[in-house]
C-alpha cells in the first residue's frame, strides 16, 4: 500500500498548493486525479514518486520510508518525456537502463525495432512517451504515477497504450494514478476517482470497473 498522510506543500513562500492531502493506494488499484491546470496535481505525483519532499506529513509504502537510492518503487511519469531522458542516447539505451523489456512488451507498447538505435531526440513526442512508459516497468517498481501519459497521442494508440498498460499493470499488480483532465478517461480506467481544488484533495463517486 502507497500512503501518503496529510501533505503539505509550498513552492518558496507562495501560499501552500495543497494542504492536508492524504491518499491511499493499493496493489493492482487504479485511482483518478483530475483539478485544474495550475492546482498542482504534477507536484503531487512528483512527491509520491520521491522526487520532493513535503513540508509536512509523510509518504510510506507498507509503512516504510520510500528508498533514498537505488530503483523507484514509485515511477513518476511525466507529461513532457523529453525531460526526463537524454537526448543524445539512442533509443535502445533509453529503454534498456533499469531493465531488458521482452520483444513481446516492445511490440504491446508499440515500440518498432527501427528505432532502437536512432538518437531518442529524433523520436516523435507519442513515439518517446511510449518508450518512458515501458523504461518505467522495470521489476521491483510498484506504482506508476501517470500524469497525462496519454495526451499526445492520437485516439488509436492512446487505447493500445492503455490496453498494454492496464494488461501488464495487472500481471504484476501495480497501483497505478492516473492523472488526466480527460474525465471520461478517468471514469474508463479508475475505480476511485479524486479532484484536486483550493488545495484539497476531494474524493469523487466511487465508479464501478465496466
Ligand atoms: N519550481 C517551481 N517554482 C514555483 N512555482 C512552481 C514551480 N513548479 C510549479 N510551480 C507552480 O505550481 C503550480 C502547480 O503546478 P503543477 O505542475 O503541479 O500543476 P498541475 O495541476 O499539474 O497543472 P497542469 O494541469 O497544467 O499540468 C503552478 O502554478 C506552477 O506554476
Amino acid at each position: 500500500m502507497l500512503e501518503a498522510c496529510q501533505l503539505r506543500y509550498a513552492f518558496h513562500a507562495q501560499p501552500p498548493l495543497f494542504e492536508d492531502v492524504s491518499l491511499r493506494l493499493g496493489a493492482g488499484e487504479w485511482i483518478g486525479l483530475s483539478g485544474d491546470s495550475g492546482a498542482g496535481k504534477s507536484t503531487l505525483g512528483r512527491l509520491l514518486a520521491g522526487h520532493d519532499e513535503p513540508a509536512h506529513g509523510h509518504i510510506r509504502i507498507d509503512g516504510e520510508q520510500l528508498p533514498a537510492k537505488g530503483l523507484r518503487p514509485v515511477q513518476w511519469l511525466p507529461q513532457s518525456p523529453e525531460l526526463a531522458v537524454n537526448p543524445h542516447w539512442r533509443v535502445t539505451r533509453v529503454l534498456n537502463e533499469a531493465w531488458a523489456p521482452p520483444e513481446t512488451l516492445r511490440r504491446a507498447f508499440g515500440i518498432k525495432p527501427e528505432w532502437l538505435n536512432r538518437p531518442v531526440r529524433t523520436l516523435s513526442g507519442g513515439e518517446l512517451q511510449r518508450v518512458c512508459v515501458l523504461r518505467a516497468l522495470a521489476p521491483g517498481v510498484r506504482y506508476l504515477i501517470a500524469d497525462e501519459i496519454s495526451t499526445m497521442l492520437d485516439p488509436i494508440t492512446q487505447l493500445a497504450l492503455w490496453q498494454a498498460l492496464k494488461a501488464e499493470a495487472e500481471k504484476r499488480k501495480l497501483g497505478v494514478l492516473v492523472i488526466s483532465h480527460d474525465a471520461a478517461l478517468l471514469r474508463r480506467l479508475c475505480q476511485r476517482r479524486y479532484h484536486l481544488e483550493n488545495a484539497r484533495l476531494h474524493a469523487a463517486e466511487h465508479y464501478q470497473l465496466s
